[in-house]
């Protein structure tokens, strides 16, 4: 059996982006949030765009108004009103100076910029009370960004701050990765959908809600492929099925020792090699990684099919993976986070254990709190609310409330 740890080296390296030519689409601005960009962006225009004003007051030329003090105020004639969206016809010479506003285009002739605060008004005059800095208040033409040069680069999550960007630099269409097409399968004689009524010894089948619900927030495409009795005929067919569309596939239960447990054996038939059979963690004992020697092979993912399960196997392997394709360069890895826990946890220390709860901030500290109920992995109902899972190393036995450990964040 593998070490969480050697599994993920095992998967992660298996996991290979999208191509940045062939596996892209082109988006509008207003439907990019969350999307990773495939090439990067450059502008065509300079930030600031124009010499302007960061205050309302007075534009002037250093020279004059270096001395100045509210005992001895330089006094300058006004030329021009310049209002934000204007452009100024005036060229200011020595003993001038021009009304402006906060993000109007300076002058020329003007270099530096008065705070009205610091200024005495007269009619068309203006007491200089304060000596500024020289170029005070001015925001240059391309301070921040010149135009051409790359703007964000390939590889990035557009979040709010990028669309803001992208919208100030007039990119409306973009180049994004496609979102990984997922296939999720569940096996199982015993499952039914939710809308089915359920005969003695059957279940619903929630891992296909669950792990479509898991896919979309990933970044990822559900393709949903139903449910496959345990038979190896059907199995083979919706396996190699799913195999021939997707970049990842998903299939719960079937993966332990049991006489209905297929897939690892479908898997082989197909030619799959199977990279991963069994991880000492708990929940998550049983998964089945494969691949196939063909082309851009997906991976296939044998969850276990207990839910509890599944969803960890999910947010420790999968998760990641789908990010990694997704294209995006940094931050697909799974986000650990050190948590103060609330009450005393333990395990047999035989596997790293996964302890399901909920993650709060309280005063800037983050405290975990195991959810109540049973605490079989068969038992999805205790899962509500919760969002993360206290990670226990292979030998720790016990941590007492009060004292940190890490936490997977979901
Ligand atoms: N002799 C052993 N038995 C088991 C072992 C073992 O090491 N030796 N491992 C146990 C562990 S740990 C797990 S986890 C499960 C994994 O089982 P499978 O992946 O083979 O899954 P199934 O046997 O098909 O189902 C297990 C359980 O989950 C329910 N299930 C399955 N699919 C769904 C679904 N789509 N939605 C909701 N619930 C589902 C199923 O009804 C079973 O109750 O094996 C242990 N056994
Ligand atoms: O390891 Mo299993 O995944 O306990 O339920
Ligand atoms: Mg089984």
């Amino acid at each position: 059996m593998l070490s969480v740890k050697e599994a993920e080296n095992i998967i992660f390296n298996l996991a290979k982006p999208l191509n940045n030519q062939q596996d892209i689409e082109t988006v509008d601005l207003f439907t990019a949030t969350g999307r990773i960009l495939a090439s990067p962006v450059t502008s065509k225009l300079d930030f600031p765009h124009w010499d302007n004003s960061a205050m309302d007051g007075y534009a002037v030329i250093y020279q004059d108004v270096k001395q100045a003090s509210e005992e001895k105020p330089a006094v300058l004639k006004l030329v021009e009103d310049i209002p934000a969206g204007y452009q100024p016809q005036s060229n200011i010479q020595s003993g001038q100076a021009a009304r402006i506003f906060t993000g109007a285009v300076m002058p020329k002739g003007a270099d530096t910029v008065v705070m009205q605060e610091n200024t005495r008004r007269e009619a068309n005059q203006v007491f200089i009370l304060a000596a500024p800095k020289p170029q005070e208040f001015v925001r240059y033409r391309g301070a921040y960004y010149q135009a051409g040069t790359e703007l964000l680069p390939a590889g990035i999550k557009l979040n709010p701050p990028e669309i803001a960007i992208l919208a100030a630099s007039q990119c409306t269409k973009l180049n994004v990765y496609r979102r990984p097409r997922v296939a999720i399968l569940s096996t199982g004689n015993e499952l039914v959908t939710p809308d089915e009524k359920l005969q003695v010894g059957q279940i619903v089948d929630s891992n296909q809600y669950a792990l479509a619900a898991l896919v979309k927030q990933s970044g990822g495409e559900p393709l949903m492929l139903g449910i496959i009795k345990d038979e190896p005929e059907a199995l083979k067919q919706a396996i190699s099925q799913a195999i021939s569309k997707a970049d990842l596939v998903l299939s719960s239960g079937g993966v332990s020792v049991g006489d209905y447990d297929y897939v690892e054996q479908i898997l082989a038939s197909l030619e799959g090699e199977i990279k991963v059979r069994a991880v000492a963690m708990q929940p998550g004992k049983p998964l089945t990684v494969a691949t196939f020697p063909i082309s851009n092979s997906p991976i296939y993912f044998g969850l276990p099919g207990n839910p509890v399960s599944a969803l960890v196997s999910y947010l420790r392997f999968v998760q990641p993976v789908i990010k990694k394709l997704s294209g995006i360069v940094e931050g697909w890895k799974p986000t650990f986070i050190k948590a103060q826990i609330r009450q005393n946890l333990s395990s047999n220390g035989k596997r790293e254990t996964y302890i399901w709860g909920k993650l709060n901030l309280v005063d800037g500290v983050y405290q975990f709190s195991v959810a109540g109920g049973n605490k079989s992995s068969g038992n999805l109902i205790d899962l509500a609310q919760t969002n993360a899972f206290a990670v226990l190393e292979v030998g720790k036995l016990s941590v007492n409330v009060g004292e940190e450990i890490w936490v997977l964040q979901v």
